[in-house]
């Protein structure tokens, strides 16, 4: 291992301790990866907490720790605009580098963040910051580097979808939907950001700015929120075949010499058509469709807010620095796997036989009495639990096909349970499986 990377998590509420429990669960895979030591050296709090590593520092001194020479990189997770530009600030003139997950502040700051962080030649990461656990800043910045975007349309705030699905699907009231959001740890510390469309408006801000190449422009977004949906306005939408979702657009204009003439920045409930992809992404979760040239169209989906999903973000910004600075520090590129530690060198692929998946299984037998009691006793004798059955009608002579479901089970129960409906004198013909995925 060669070099320790030190971290300092500034804000221990969800998402801080959210990357605490990701590095303590996850730090042979970190380690693993980068070819780093990382660990934590400090952490900003108001209060002591009993749960975190005595060997780590706890300090309600964040510019402190901004400042010190035990950090490497600084994670801002107290949100706001006020100290936490300051503690960045801060950072930046001190060499530190930042990943932050505040959105606000970068819509509201950025242009001027980036460009002190440039002069001092450290990384702003913020992966974060937008779509939650999706790494869409990094599939702009990267995966999608080599297209021209020509427009991008982005469910883009998890609590908002959460309430508008909960709404819908369950009757529940905006109001109880909005206090489970805020105590699932979705919602902004002002809820007002996220229902008022303000979250998705700092978010569509910043894909707007690394998709088009243009400075960052959160006033000019147009911004409506979903304050004003009723549930009798998303049933007559559902009736015409439409489901409301709030959306952010952001749309490139060309000319015909395909130069940028405008872009359009917007934030509001829209209908969308039900078959379409962005029309089924429910509760927490986020998706961005980017239309690109020339790739074309590419959907990117995943959980938009919480612990979890916001900490994944976090640390991969986390593990692109790390990487960096072990990088510069050995003069060669971390390959496909940093190494491959012993006790993974030989670990087994497992065999078929001992891989559980569900099963659709179409049996075919003759129409006499107890037929289908056989079935299901051999299933229920090999511990195999029965979703769904299905017996159609008779079609050819004397003979019934019979549709089970299965829930997960080991593949080697489900052989030896189909070999023994096979061998019962009443089925005609081999049994047909297909393995089923809830996914
Ligand atoms: N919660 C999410 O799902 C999510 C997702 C993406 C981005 N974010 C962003 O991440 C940031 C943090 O969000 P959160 O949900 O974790 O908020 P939170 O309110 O749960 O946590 C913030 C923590 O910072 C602490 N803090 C604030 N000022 C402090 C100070 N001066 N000294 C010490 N501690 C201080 C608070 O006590 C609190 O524990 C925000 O910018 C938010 O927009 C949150
Ligand atoms: N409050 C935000 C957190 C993720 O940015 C949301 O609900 O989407
Ligand atoms: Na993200």
């Amino acid at each position: 291992m060669s070099k320790s990377i030190k971290l300092a998590i500034l804000g221990l509420g969800t998402v801080g301790t959210g990357v605490v429990n990701l590095i303590n669960d996850n730090l042979d895979e970190l380690k693993r990866r980068s070819g780093c030591n990382i660990m934590i050296s400090a952490v900003g709090t108001r209060r002591q907490r009993d749960d975190i590593d005595p060997a780590i520092t706890q300090s309600d001194d964040l510019m402190a720790i901004a400042a010190s020479d035990d950090v490497d990189i600084v994670i801002e997770v107290i949100g706001g605009t006020t100290l936490a530009k300051d503690i960045i600030t801060h950072a930046i003139r001190h060499g530190k580098h930042v990943v932050t997950a505040n959105k606000a502040l970068l819509a509201e700051h950025g242009n001027e963040i980036f460009a002190l962080a440039e002069e001092n030649k450290v990384h702003v990461a913020y992966e974060a910051a937008v779509a939650g656990g999706i790494p869409i800043i990094k599939v702009m910045r990267e995966a999608l580097a080599a297209n021209k975007v020509n427009w991008l349309a982005g469910i883009i705030n998890g609590t908002g979808n959460f309430i508008m699905t909960e709404m819908r699907d369950k009757g529940r009231t905006f109001d109880d939907v909005l206090a489970e959001a805020q105590a699932l740890g979705y919602a902004e510390a002002d809820p007002t950001f996220d229902v008022e469309g303000i979250d998705a408006a700092h978010k569509l801000a910043l894909l707007a700015s690394i998709a088009f190449g243009i400075p960052l422009q959160f006033d000019k977004v147009y911004c409506e929120g979903i304050t004003g949906i009723t549930l009798q306005d998303v049933n007559y939408a559902e009736e015409l075949g439409y489901r409301i979702k709030h959306v952010g657009f952001a749309v490139r204009h060309q000319d015909d010499n395909n130069i940028a003439s405008g872009i359009e920045l917007r934030v509001h409930p829209t209908l969308i058509p039900e078959d379409k992809l962005l029309a089924n992404v429910n509760g927490v979760k986020n998706a961005v469709l980017v239309d690109s040239h020339p790739l074309g169209q590419t959907l990117y989906y995943g959980d938009g807010a919480g612990a979890g999903a916001t900490a994944s973000a976090v640390m991969a910004d986390v593990m692109d620095l790390v990487r960096v600075l072990c990088t510069n520090e050995q003069g060669h590129h971390v390959p496909h796997l940093a190494f491959i530690p012993e006790e993974l060198s030989d670990t087994p692929i497992l065999d078929a036989e001992q891989m559980t998946t569900g099963y659709y299984l179409r049996v075919h037998a003759y129409d006499s009495p107890g037929v289908l009691a056989n079935i299901t006793r051999i299933l229920s004798e090999a511990g195999i639990n029965i979703d769904a059955i299905l017996q159609k009608p008779a079609h050819k002579a004397g003979q019934v096909p019979v549709i089970i479901l299965t829930l997960p089970v080991v593949e080697s129960q489900m052989n030896s349970a189909i070999a023994k409906i096979e061998a019962l004198d009443t089925i005609t013909d081999k049994v047909v499986r297909i393995r089923l995925d809830e996914l």
